[in-house]
């Protein structure tokens, strides 16, 4: 790679970027940690790809296998998993690429809770009292027999942390100016990119094809790609920096309150409080602090050896974001020409945007079916359906064709009643739909269904009127 030389004035200009970003109020703090932070990708970039992350940089990093005792969080444990996503041990490690910080990295878990070396670090992602995860993952790096790094020691004052809660001015990924790669989102799928080249664009880790695979598969599962709904959002928080997806091994979550009674045959623990779920594989924890900005509500211990994958807050937000405003988008014409919707804001339809999810069927497929429970509104994104009602005798006749534009579903949740009809794919071609859920359908559509609800009778006749 050539060399670029930076100046004063591109580097100033880039503090100034992160700073208007991240909006940090410990202003000295924030800069100091900047300066270390830049300082060390600088030298690994310039150092050349193939190793590890300086202490303290954003990097991925694995550390040697073993069998470990069931043990707290710690990043910084000396004994990890050997199927860490960047392959087992440090040599997996030195295969890591910085390009230019890093978003996401694997955080090995593993270390005994007591007997480790490592001094005790600063604040937990997960704050409070209960304590377990008490480390930057910015923190030390793993020590061990690995000598590929060769930057210069610097020691990290809560590097790459935040030092206050401040609100971020975030730039979707998709409107950035490089491709949108550090999203963890954005690293795993092709994205269009809309140029804006005030913005910065997010770090990245290269990440070979089987560690993709690995991180498709844990992340399947996972809400954030999948509908977000704001029922989602609205949950008591906790502050934190980072987001934590499972790849594989166990996690316990513990949450403490005043008064609580503790049954340890279930695996309550006096210290952290009841025990209240269990993270798996494709599991994951940490949003809601990302979130809203609020302390950490849980303390979650590794209970075998864990591989995570870490998302910064930055990242994480940018994310949503990013996948709002690509929803935004991809509805904004649709919904502006559905004409049910006709009486909304442009505002409201972006809402109904945010969580719509689209389906698409073959010709022949029934989308919803007669008698069943109704639980989603649809809009036709494209193609035709039929709406069919059995007879007495069983025989289907079809009471309505449904094309681009049309909605159904929304009796059984206006009338609370099972599904009307049986709505069918027509063909020729597939039919794609927008489904709502019912409380989104209650919370977004109020005037449109008192509008659906007074249009049955002329809609559907007497057939809908049961
Ligand atoms: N004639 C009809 N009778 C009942 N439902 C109909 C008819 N034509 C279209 N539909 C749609 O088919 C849907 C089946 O599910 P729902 O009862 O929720 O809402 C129904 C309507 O949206």
């Amino acid at each position: 790679m050539a060399a670029v030389t930076l100046t004063w004035t591109d580097l100033l200009n880039e503090l100034n970027r992160d700073a208007a970003r991240e909006q940090p109020q410990d202003v000295i703090q924030w800069g100091a940690d900047w300066f270390q932070s830049r300082l060390k990708r600088d030298r690994v970039t310039t150092n050349g790809g193939g190793k590890r992350a300086a202490p303290g940089s954003l990097g991925p990093f694995s550390q040697g296998g073993g069998d470990v005792p069931p043990h707290a969080l710690s990043p910084f444990s000396e004994t990890g998993p050997a199927d860490s996503p960047l392959g087992a041990g440090v040599g997996g490690a030195r295969r890591a690429t910085i390009a230019s910080g890093s978003t996401l990295f694997t955080v090995p878990f593993g270390g005994p809770a007591t007997g480790s070396s490592a001094p005790p670090r600063e604040a937990s992602p997960f704050g409070g009292d209960n304590v377990q995860f008490n480390a930057s993952p910015f923190g030390q790096p793993p020590t061990g027999d690995d000598v590929a790094h060769e930057e210069p020691q610097i020691p990290s004052y809560a590097l790459g942390r935040r030092t206050s809660v401040s609100a971020e001015s975030l730039v979707p990924a998709n409107h950035r100016s490089l491709p949108p790669t550090g999203a963890l989102e954005s690293t795993l799928e092709e994205d269009e990119s809309t140029p804006n080249p005030s913005a910065t664009p997010m770090p990245v880790f290269p990440k070979s094809p089987e560690q993709l695979a690995r991180i498709r598969a844990a992340i399947k599962p996972n809400f954030l790609f999948a509908n977000l709904d704001e029922e989602q959002e609205a949950d008591q928080g906790a502050a934190g920096d980072y987001f934590y997806v499972v790849e594989s091994g166990k996690l316990d979550v513990f949450v403490k309150k005043e008064g609580q009674v503790f049954d340890e045959a279930k695996g309550d623990n006096p210290k952290l409080g009841k025990k209240v779920a269990t993270c798996i594989e494709g599991s994951s924890f940490g949003e809601l602090a990302l979130m809203h900005n609020a302390p950490r509500a849980a303390s979650i211990i590794s209970i075998t050896p864990c591989t995570l994958w870490a998302l910064d807050r930055v990242s994480f937000r940018t994310i949503l974001l990013d996948h709002t405003s690509r929803k935004r988008r991809l509805y904004e014409t649709f919904l502006s020409e559905v004409p049910i919707l006709t009486s909304l804001q442009p505002q409201e339809r972006a809402k109904i945007a945010d969580v719509l999810e689209s389906r698409t069927f073959a010709p022949g497929q029934d989308v919803i079916k007669e008698g069943d429970a109704g639980e989603e509104f649809f809009l036709i994104e494209s193609g035709n359906a039929v709406a069919i009602k059995k007879d007495a005798s069983g025989n289907e006749a079809v009471v309505k064709q449904l094309t681009k534009g049309d909605y159904f579903g929304e009796l059984a949740l206006i009338n609370r009643q099972t599904r009307a009809a049986t709505v069918r794919a027509a063909g020729p071609e597939k039919l794609r739909v927008a489904a709502l859920g019912e409380q989104a359908f209650t919370r977004l559509l109020g005037p449109v269904k008192d509008i659906m609800a007074r249009s049955v009778g002329e809609r559907y006749g007497f057939a809908a009127l049961r």
